[in-house]
This record gives structure tokens, sequence and C-alpha cells, in this order.
């Protein structure tokens, strides 16, 4: 994927104009800063399309290629979600992955049809599972075997066909960008895993089978979680099993994870194959792959990883004699956070004598960590730069915070910026596309920002701006 300035992440359609002002997809940052105001997110809608058949026209293809029966790839919502991204990833053939009541909301409003939404959770409540069986979802990505159980509860309650399940398993793959977005390793709370003998814990085994009467009949002490799982929906008549899933984490900048991850989870399928018959048709290998945030980062390409997964599951697929089944994949910052940037608005400029050789220039901006918590919550890096104009100035070392209490506030920890910068200015953070505007708080009662969407030189409001009468409305006195 090309960007037409080399080696900054910006998305596709960002260029700079003749006197050095950014343009995104024919928009000057200066008519969108009058138009919709500061700080606000710009989401460049033709990237978001192009990322979007990329990734399904790599994955169609490599899976093509080594003889899998299909692919289908779900765009996982929490990244970012409105109607008008739901529709445009559902034009581009994708399917939506949503993880709450709400975000399955947005995407029934958007129109996406049931069997085209997934839904998951390790807490899914009875209302919202109740609204993903109303909705007719194509599956239900279970994530502990209390939810099999609650789930075939309400299935028998209500009535009505057999719900569509998937089983998420942990894979034991540690993968991602940072501790707390890391999803396959064992101390953590997704899914179900695959380790031997994990099976007795996951099931509280005594309490489960006094609890609800209902244990799979033939799981074995020795089986790890993930089959105790599978087994428990096999036993349930109120649903259908439709697969596995595996997703690793999130900002996966090392792909071998995902081949390790995938021959599990095909070991798995084959395992539960030779213990009862059922071969399993779907396998989803979940989402993770990483973006560029600063200059000269490479992001994961789709055509390579795809072929090596899907290699990697053909050679698995081989060596234990199965056939190879219909894989999915969720992505969700790869299709969105390139596409995105934050536009502020500089205000007060301070330089701060840090120790006896190093002054830093303290350039605050009218949003922080209320639009942006991922600096402070996984210590993340960004590339800012000031995008009203071209300065000649020399650059010097400044680090980009916000106007809230607290001085871990930092949206940029270091960055070069030109020592002209000054209040006024505006300042673009660039691929803050995906986890930015859903991670959003009203921290100090700071309105959240707008998300508008640029395309051939118009602007349109996808989420508008809230304002302080948003915010005192919700206050009951
Ligand atoms: C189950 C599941 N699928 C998909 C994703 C999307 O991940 P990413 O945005 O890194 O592609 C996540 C988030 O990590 C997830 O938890
Ligand atoms: N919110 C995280 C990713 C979590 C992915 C969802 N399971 C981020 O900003 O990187």
């Amino acid at each position: 994927m090309s960007t037409s300035i080399p080696g900054v992440p910006w998305s596709s359609g960002v260029t700079r104009d003749q006197a050095g002002a950014l343009v995104v997809a024919g928009v000057p940052v200066a008519r969108l800063a009058a138009e919709v105001g500061t700080p606000a997110y710009v989401l460049d809608e033709a990237d978001v399309r192009s990322r979007a058949a990329a990734y399904r026209h790599a994955f169609e293809a490599a899976f093509a290629e080594v003889g899998a029966p299909g692919v289908d790839v779900y765009y996982a919502g929490k990244a970012f979600l409105s109607v008008a991204v739901a529709r445009w990833v559902h034009d581009e053939g994708l399917r939506v992955d949503t993880a709450t009541g709400g975000e399955l909301a947005v995407a029934l409003r958007a129109g996406v049809p049931g069997a085209d939404l997934g839904l998951h959770g390790n807490n899914k409540s009875d209302d919202e599972l109740a609204a993903a069986l109303d909705a007719g979802v194509g599956r239900i990505i279970v994530d502990s075997l209390v939810e099999v159980e609650r789930l075939a509860a309400l299935v028998r309650t209500r009535g009505g066909a057999p719900a569509p399940v998937m089983v998420r398993v942990t894979t034991g793959v540690h993968a991602g960008g940072h501790e707390y977005i890391s999803t396959a390793h064992e101390d953590q709370k997704f899914g179900l895993s695959l380790a031997p003998g994990t099976g007795v814990v996951a099931a509280g085994w005594t309490s489960h089978r006094d609890a609800t009467g209902t244990p799979p009949t033939d799981a074995r002490t020795e089986d790890s979680a993930a089959m105790v799982a599978l087994l428990a929906v096999l036993a349930a008549p109120e649903l259908r099993l439709l697969g596995i899933h595996s997703h690793i984490g999130s900002q996966i900048l090392d792909p071998s994870g995902f081949a390790v991850a995938a021959r599990a989870v095909l070991r798995l399928r084959a395992d539960l194959a030779a213990r009862t018959g059922v071969l399993v048709d779907e396998v989803d290998l979940g989402g993770g792959y990483g973006i560029a945030y600063l200059p000269g980062e490479v992001p994961l390409d789709p055509d390579r990883i795809a072929k090596d997964v899907a290699a990697s599951v053909a050679a698995a697929a081989a060596e234990l004699g199965t056939p190879l089944p219909r894989i999915s994949i969720e992505p969700g910052r790869a299709i969105v956070g390139t596409a995105g940037l934050t536009l502020y608005t500089v205000g007060t400029v301070k330089p701060v004598q840090v120790d006896d050789e190093t002054v830093r220039l303290y350039v605050s901006v009218d949003g922080g960590m209320s639009d942006n918590i991922r600096t402070a919550l996984y210590d993340a890096s960004y590339h800012a730069e000031v995008v009203g104009r071209l300065s000649s100035a020399e650059p010097v070392l400044a680090r980009v915070v916000g106007k809230h209490c607290e001085s871990g506030d930092i949206v940029v920890r270091d960055v070069l910026l030109p020592a002209d910068v000054r209040a006024g200015d505006l300042l673009a953070v660039a691929a803050t596309g995906a986890y930015h505007r859903v991670m959003a708080s009203n921290y100090n009662q700071v309105p959240r920002p707008p998300v508008v969407a640029v395309r051939d030189g118009e602007v349109r409001t996808l989420l508008r701006r809230e304002t302080v009468a948003d915010l005192l409305a919700l206050d009951q006195g």
C-alpha cells in the first residue's frame, strides 16, 4: 500500500499542497478545522475501503491457492464502528465482528444482515445473547463453559433453531504490541486453554456437574478446557458447532505466531474429529495484524501474511490428514488504523529545562488522554507534525501533551517539531483510526471529538462532536 508522503504512516490520500499544508483526500486541513473544529478524528474513506478490499483479496487468493473451501473476512468493529464504516466494509465484501450489544446494534442499524455478523465477548449478558439470537447472527463465539450452558438454556427457553457457535481457544502463543493486548497466553481472561488437564478447572468439574447437571458425557480429566467446551457444545441440542476460534493478540508485527496458533487449532480440530467423528467446517484465526505508527515502521503486508498463514494451515492439515477448513480472519486496526488522523490546535507552548543539556518543548493541544489513551495505557508511540504550514525552523525535541489534570496526559512522548511551533498551529497525529474514538473518555468533562470522513474533496460527519450540553444532559441532579 503506497502513501503519497513516503515513510510517514498517513493514510494513502494524504498529500501536501504547494504552501506545505496537509491535504487529506482533497480536503486541506485548514478547511477541516474551519468546518468541523478541533480536535477532530479524520478518516480517509478510500483508504479504509482499499485496505478492506486488500485483506479480502489477499486471503481469498492465498487460500484458494492451497485449495481451502473459502474465506470470510470479518471487520473487527471494536477498532472503530459507526453506521457508515459498517456499510463501507460490508460493501467491500467483509462481514462484521461485534464484541458487545452496542456494536451489534450499530452494525444492524447499518443494515448488515445478521447472517454476516459475529458476536464475541468474555462476559456477554443474557440481553446481548438474546439480541444476537433475535438478529440471527451468523455465529456466537463462546468464551467459557458457563456461557455454553447459559446460551443453551436461553435457546431452550426461547425455542427456535440451534444457535451457531464457535469456541474460542487460547493457544498459548504470546504475541502483540503490549501485554494488555496479547490474548492467547494462559494467564488472562479470554478463551479456553488448549493445555492438557485444564478442562478440570475450567469446568469447575464437581460443582459444574452439581450445579448444571450437564457435563459433556465423554469428557475426561486429562482433557483441555477447549476440548471440554467443544464436547459440551456438541452435547447440547440447542447449539450447532461451526468451528474453532483463536485470536492471539493485537498490533502484531512478527507474523510467526499466526502459523503456530493455526497449527495448534488444526490439531485440536483433528483431535475432536478422532474423538467424536465430527470434523468442524470452520476455523477463525482472529485479527491482530500490525500497522505502522512511526515513520519507517513496516506494517504487515496482507499478501505476505495471507500466503504464510495459508501455507501453514495447508501443511498442518496435510500432516494431520484432515481436509482444509473454511477460514475466517478478523482484522480491525489493519483496516481503519492508518486511515485516521487526529487534528488538534496547538495552545500553550512551554520550553522546560529537563537536565543540564536538554530543553524539551511541551506543546499542549486542545485534546489529550481523553481522545488518545493509548500512550498512557500501552506506552504507545506516535508521529506528529505541524500540518497547517511548512516551517523552515530547526526541529527541536518536543512532547505533545493534552489539557487534562494529569502529568501522564501525553499524546506523543517524543517527536521533533519545528522550533517556531506556536499557539494556533494545526498539529496532526498519524494512525489514529483504530482504538481512539472508541476508547475516548469524558475525563475532566471534556466532550469527545467528532469523527469526520473525507473523500474526493468532500467532508462528512460520521459521529458529531459531543457538547457540554450532552454531558449536562446525563446529569440528573
Ligand atoms: C477476538 C478479536 N478479534 C479481532 C480483534 C481485532 O484485532 P486487531 O484490531 O488487532 O486486528 C480483536 C482485538 O484484539 C479481538 O479480541
Ligand atoms: N485497544 C487495543 C487493542 C485491543 C484489541 C481488542 N482485543 C489497542 O489500542 O491497541
